[in-house]
Order: structure tokens, then sequence, then C-alpha cells
């Protein structure tokens, strides 16, 4: 029999980008709620205990909620989309790439909490360099990023498309997360494995999907004799033997003159690049992904392929 998968907020952005993955797949059952009752707590505690997965597609307080209706039934696992789970030690982390056990572990995991789209491009620059020694205890990472307004939920999009509203924005891009305490810092933090939080500065293109994340470093504060080859070398060295994050070969990253946000839009896969001039004293490292793809829904139809592998 095929595994059955509730979608809890299968009307929401996130939601329907995984529907939307599982079109046509005959290896999985969806279960699904009508629109008008997507509130409808008894139907959904219902339908997420009949799971053998269900993927949370909610805002954290609804997720939080979700959780407990299913906590003590151990025939359903749980994929969390929502930042509520994403530094609960209880919860495996789903970015299969950012180790080489981290598949392992969401196979075997019960609970799973999908990344935020900007912690996967920041962490997936992050962590092979702290894990080389590259980057040294209490250095002061600073992330800056761009997001398609898709990442701002149903709320944002009609903010954006929506220009007769009175919350309308027209900004064609814009900063935010201003006060520094952005809800994706701790978790850039842990699974950083940074012992500094970094100052994280997000901003919004106008365009639905696609983001760019920014991480400069001086080589002279990383360990003795880095360079950007060997930081480019290692990070092909961590992301070998997989095809979802790509590192860019350096003679292809150096002929290009700008890195568009949309280019990986509706697609699930990550780039990075390392930016610079070879022989100089800085590096510019850069995640591209969607922000729905890698970055959301494409993360968590990878997670579910893994623990329904399992
Ligand atoms: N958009 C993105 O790029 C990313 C989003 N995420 C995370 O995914 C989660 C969903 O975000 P997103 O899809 O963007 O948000 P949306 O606002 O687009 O969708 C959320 C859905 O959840 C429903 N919902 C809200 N509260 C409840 C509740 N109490 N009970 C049942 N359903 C509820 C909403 O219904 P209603 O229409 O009635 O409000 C809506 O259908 C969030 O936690 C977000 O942080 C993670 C990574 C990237
Ligand atoms: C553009 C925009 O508003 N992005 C959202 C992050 C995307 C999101 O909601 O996802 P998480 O679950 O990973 O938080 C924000 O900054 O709050």
């Amino acid at each position: 029999m095929a595994p059955k998968i509730f979608i809890d907020g299968e009307h929401g952005t996130t939601g329907l980008q995984i529907r939307t993955r599982m079109a046509g797949r005959r290896d999985v059952e969806l279960l699904s709620i009508p629109e008008a009752e997507r509130r409808n707590a008894a139907m959904r505690e219902d339908m997420l205990n009949s799971a053998d997965v269900a993927i949370l597609c909610l805002p954290d307080d609804a997720s939080k909620e979700a959780a407990q209706m299913v906590a003590g039934n151990n025939n359903v696992r749980v994929i969390d989309t929502s930042t509520a789970f994403r530094v609960n030690p209880s919860w495996a982390y789903g970015f299969a790439e950012m180790d080489k056990q981290q598949a392992e572990k969401i196979k075997a995991a019960r609970f799973v909490a999908n990344p935020g789209c900007y912690p996967t491009g920041a962490i997936g620059i992050i962590r092979p360099l702290r894990a080389a020694g590259i980057l040294p205890d209490g250095y002061p990472v600073t992330v800056n990023a761009v997001s398609g307004y898709t990442g701002g939920g149903k709320q944002m999009i009609a903010q954006i498309e929506d220009q007769s509203r009175d919350d309308a924005i027209s900004a064609p891009h814009f900063l935010y997360g201003l006060t520094l305490t952005h809800k994706h810092v701790p978790e850039m933090k842990i699974h950083g494995l940074l012992d500094r939080a970094p100052i994280f500065s997000p901003s919004v293109g106008k365009f639905p999907q696609g983001m760019i994340v920014q991480v400069p470093l001086h080589l002279d504060d990383l360990a003795e004799g880095t360079t950007l080859e060997s930081i480019h070398a290692a990070l092909v060295a961590h992301y070998a033997g997989q095809e979802i994050v790509t590192v860019v070969p350096l003679d292809e990253s150096r002929k290009l003159p700008r890195i568009d946000a949309v280019e990986l839009a509706g697609k699930d896969t990550m780039k990075l690049f390392v930016f610079g001039t070879p022989g100089a004293s800085q590096v510019n490292l850069v995640a591209l992904l969607d922000n729905l793809g890698k970055g959301a829904s494409g993360a968590a139809v990878q997670n579910m392929d893994l623990m329904l592998a399992s």
C-alpha cells in the first residue's frame, strides 16, 4: 500500500508547492481536506493521525499544535516547515547535505525540522568551513541576503501583488529584520556550528521566487594559509558525492559579470560560488537557491523521500 501523506497547510504557499511536486506520483497517497475546512481542528487532527508522514506547512504556533496532535501516535512521522523545531535537539535537522551523516539521521527520524530558506544558504556555506577548521572561533560572520517575495507567504504575496491594499508594498527591493533579531539567527548559529551569532541582514526583491545569500570573509582572519582556492577546495570536498548542492568551478565563476537571484527559481538545487581576486585578501561566498525550492518545499519532498526510503 502506498504511504499516506497529509500536508497540513496544503493551501498555503509552501503547501501548494509541495502538492505541485507530488502531482502525478503514484508511490504515495495524498490525504487532503477542502480549502474551506483548512482551519477545522477536528478534521486536521483526524487527517494528521491517518497519515504515515504529515508535512506541516503552517505558522509556528499552528505547527506546535499539530505536532501535539500526533505526539502520542508513533505511526505518524512529521516534517515541519516552520521555525518551531529547528533548534530542538529531538528533531532531526532536514538539510541532508550539511554533513555526511545527516541523510541517515533524516531517514531514521520520526520528527524532521525542514530548514529555513536563508539558513539553507548560510549554513551551506558556513558549516563546511567550520568543520574543516577554516573559520575560527570568534569570527564575526555576516550574512546578507535577498529573497523572492513568496518567502513572506500569502500575506506578503498579497501586499506586493495587490497594490490597491492599504498595506501594499511598492518598493522594488527593501531591507527588513532591521533589529538584527530575525528568527533564523539561532538556526544559522547552531547548525552553522558558530560560537557567535552572525549579523543577518535579509531583504526582499520584487520577484516571486529566488534567493541570494552572501557571506563575505577576510582571509587574513581565517586559519593560517587559507586562500580563495583552498576555501573552494574545502567546499568541493564537503559536497562530493551528491547532486543537489553544487560548487561552481572557479574558472566558471571568474567569468561571471553578475549573479541573477531568480536563476534557480523552480529548481530544488543550490549552487555555491567563491568570488574574489586570486591573491587578494577577501572572498565573498554566495549561495543561490529558490526560497521555495531547496529553501522550503523542494527540501520537504526530499526529506519525505528519505524518510520513505528507510
Ligand atoms: N514561503 C517560504 O518561502 C517559506 C516558508 N516557510 C515556512 O512554512 C510555513 C508556511 O509558510 P507559507 O506557506 O509561506 O505561509 P502561508 O501563509 O502562505 O500559508 C500558511 C497556511 O497555513 C494556514 N494556517 C494558518 N494558521 C492555521 C491554523 N491555526 N490551522 C490550520 N491552518 C492554518 C493558512 O491558512 P489561512 O489562509 O487561513 O491563513 C495557510 O493556508 C511557515 O512556518 C513558514 O515560516 C519555510 C521556508 C520558506
Ligand atoms: C521574505 C520573508 O519574509 N521571508 C521570511 C522567511 C521565510 C519563511 O517564512 O520561512 P521560515 O519558516 O524559514 O522562516 C522571513 O523573513 O520571515
